[in-house]
């Protein structure tokens, strides 16, 4: 599998990155959820751009991008742009999303961007040319607020995904009992041995769902999400917590 290298972190080898979600409305809140996050000490940040009200306003965007980045100093930065289809803040038209992409590419201040799978294969396979040329890599994403698909759905999504150029593969689906649960980690587990070039992220929501966050390592899940103050979606633990469940799944190793 190809390890993925963003500033000093590589996907794809050791235990799973954390990653720790900046949510807000304001610039404020971003503020106070930024503060957080450091103090928590993650391995990268996510800015969660889809709940900042002035997220079309494109000059503040680029500013609070700018701001952000400053702030953030040498910790890498995955923005990101939720749509209410997945689970995100704000609805957003095809014409809005694609625009809000380039903004960030060519803002040059992330190092990621995620980028929905099912906003079209065309639009997924022209920003990770896009982004190839900035040197951003980009994380392909699909969610399931409702459900777990079979297992041949999730491996089907993850495939299309890396077929388009992503260079990470992220699924988060929501279990309805433990079973699901297993469909997700098997998934995950048959994709990384077999199929994956790139690394897969994968977890199942809720609290059902929280093991898949903490046994990455062992499945094949190259990042986890966790929370320094409010989380971003179910299930999310805290990072100390989290740092701690990694060290102790790690320990045979
Ligand atoms: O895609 C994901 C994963 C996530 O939904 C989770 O379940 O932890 C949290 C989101 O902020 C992120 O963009």
């Amino acid at each position: 599998m190809n390890q993925v290298k963003i500033r000093k972190l590589v996907f794809g080898e050791g235990r799973p990155k954390i990653c720790v979600p900046i949510t807000g409305r304001t610039r404020e809140e971003i503020a106070l959820r930024t503060a957080e996050l450091k103090a928590a000490k993650p391995d990268l940040a996510e800015w969660r751009a889809d709940w900042y009200e002035e997220v079309f306003d494109r000059e503040k965007l680029e500013t609070t991008l700018a701001w952000l980045r400053e702030e953030l100093g040498e910790l890498p930065l995955l923005v990101t742009f939720r749509t209410r289809e997945e689970g995100g803040e704000q609805s957003v038209s095809p014409e809005d999303y694609a625009a809000f992409l380039r903004t960030v590419l060519m803002s040059g201040q992330a190092d990621l961007i995620d980028v929905e799978l099912f906003r079209g294969e065309k639009l997924l396979r022209d920003i990770c040319k896009e982004a190839k040329a900035q040197g951003v890599k980009v994380i392909a994403s699909s969610h399931d607020f409702e459900k777990t698909p079979a297992k041949e759905e999730i491996l089907a999504r993850l495939i299309r995904m890396q077929d388009c150029g992503a260079d990470l593969l992220k699924l988060a689906v929501m279990p309805q009992d433990a079973a699901d649960v297993l469909t997700l980690l098997s998934a995950t587990l048959e994709m990384s041995e077999k199929y994956a070039k790139q690394p897969v992220v994968t977890m199942s929501m809720g609290a059902k769902g929280a093991v898949s966050r903490l046994a990455g390592e062992v499945f094949g899940s190259a990042m986890t999400f966790g929370s320094a103050g409010v989380a971003s979606a179910p299930g999310q633990v805290s990072v100390p917590e989290l740092k701690m469940a990694l060290e102790v799944l790690r320990q045979g190793k």
